[in-house]
């Protein structure tokens, strides 16, 4: 559906590009998640993708056709829902809504319908005098989402959609994202939370100095490959140790700690073995399955959010 080719930006008058060399798909009926530290290019990303930026090398093409020209054709197509609230503080839910419906282009009979089925959708129909401005955290990113889903694009992106909301709103909005995934339509979502791109995602690019670090299905990255070794030494491992246990997999050293990421295939205990055998003096020794999290923190080897 969405395709983005060898996407590259630099913004004017800056020294670095924001974005290099970006390919990714985004499929009806399938969750994309974007992960990225602060400054990884995920807005820049998305900026693309509301017209917001133009294309300066690459390509983004929508159905094979040229991004700029479908949106130019029918800018409802593609539904960016921002991180900033989207919509009028002053005017009431459905206010908001009939407002939203009306500059989609929607013809008046149609409107109508949509923005009940927009209220139904994000459960806002109680809540439909309330102004804007006084509705609580989760429910004014319930109103984001509403908006969203106002002109049934083909295409959503979602930058942070559950940022400062309560644990019961985010997991209705994490169910809501879900449902229009499944009812076809192709979905681009940003979070920091790694557990909710664990949770909604199909495929995960991870985003790291405007790069695509990784790009593959969730269940692949979470695979049987990724298991993982901590344990702890006292010195650094001697060249031999090291040498031999890089035969397992990708070792990472940060001051005592040790974690070896295994290669797919390589047998647990003969690393135990080798390192029973060795005169390295191991202690807490753990065995784990890799989490998005731990991979995004041996490719980025940082935290999500800077802290
Ligand atoms: N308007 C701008 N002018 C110049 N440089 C910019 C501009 N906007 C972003 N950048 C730079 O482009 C790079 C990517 O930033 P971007 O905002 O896309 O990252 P991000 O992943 O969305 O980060 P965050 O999670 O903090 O929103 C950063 O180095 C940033 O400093």
């Amino acid at each position: 559906m969405l395709e983005i080719s060898h996407l590259g930006f630099q913004y004017p008058g800056t020294s670095r590009a924001a974005l290099t060399d970006v390919s990714l798909t985004a499929s009806r009926g399938e969750i994309l998640g974007l992960l990225g530290p602060n400054g990884a290019g995920k807005t820049t990303l998305i900026s693309h993708l509301s017209a917001g930026l133009p294309v300066q090398t690459g390509s983004i093409t929508i159905d094979g056709q040229p991004f700029a020209q479908v949106h130019r054709a029918n800018p409802t197509r593609i539904s960016v829902a921002p991180q900033e609230y989207a919509f009028y503080p002053m005017l009431t839910v459905l206010e908001n809504l009939r407002c939203f419906s009306a500059a989609c282009g929607l013809a008046s009979v149609q409107r109508r319908q949509r923005v009940q089925e927009s209220l139904d959708f994000a459960q806002l129909n109680q809540f439909q005098g309330t102004q804007a401005k006084n509705l609580s955290g989760g429910l004014k990113r319930r109103l984001n989402l509403a908006i969203a889903v106002l002109p049934k694009p083909d295409l959503y992106v979602f930058d942070e959609p559950t940022v400062g909301v309560d644990p019961q709103s985010r997991a209705f909005i994490l169910d809501a994202i879900k449902a229009l995934a499944r009812q076809g339509t192709a979905v681009i979502y940003t979070s920091h939370y790694m557990e909710e791109i664990e949770a909604v995602a199909d495929h995960v690019a991870i985003l790291d100095g405007g790069r695509v670090l990784r790009y593959d299905s969730l269940s692949s990255l979470l695979q049987a490959g990724a298991l993982e070794v901590r344990f702890s030494v006292n010195e650094a491992l001697p060249s031999q140790t090291h040498a031999a246990l890089a035969a397992f997999g990708e070792i990472a050293q940060s001051g005592q700690a040790v974690e070896i990421r295994l290669h797919a295939g390589a047998r647990l205990s003969a690393l135990i073995s080798l390192l029973e055998s060795s005169d390295v003096d191991v202690s807490d020794l753990q065995v784990g399955r890799a989490t998005l999290e731990n991979i995004f923190l041996a490719l980025t080897d940082r935290q999500l959010r800077d802290q």
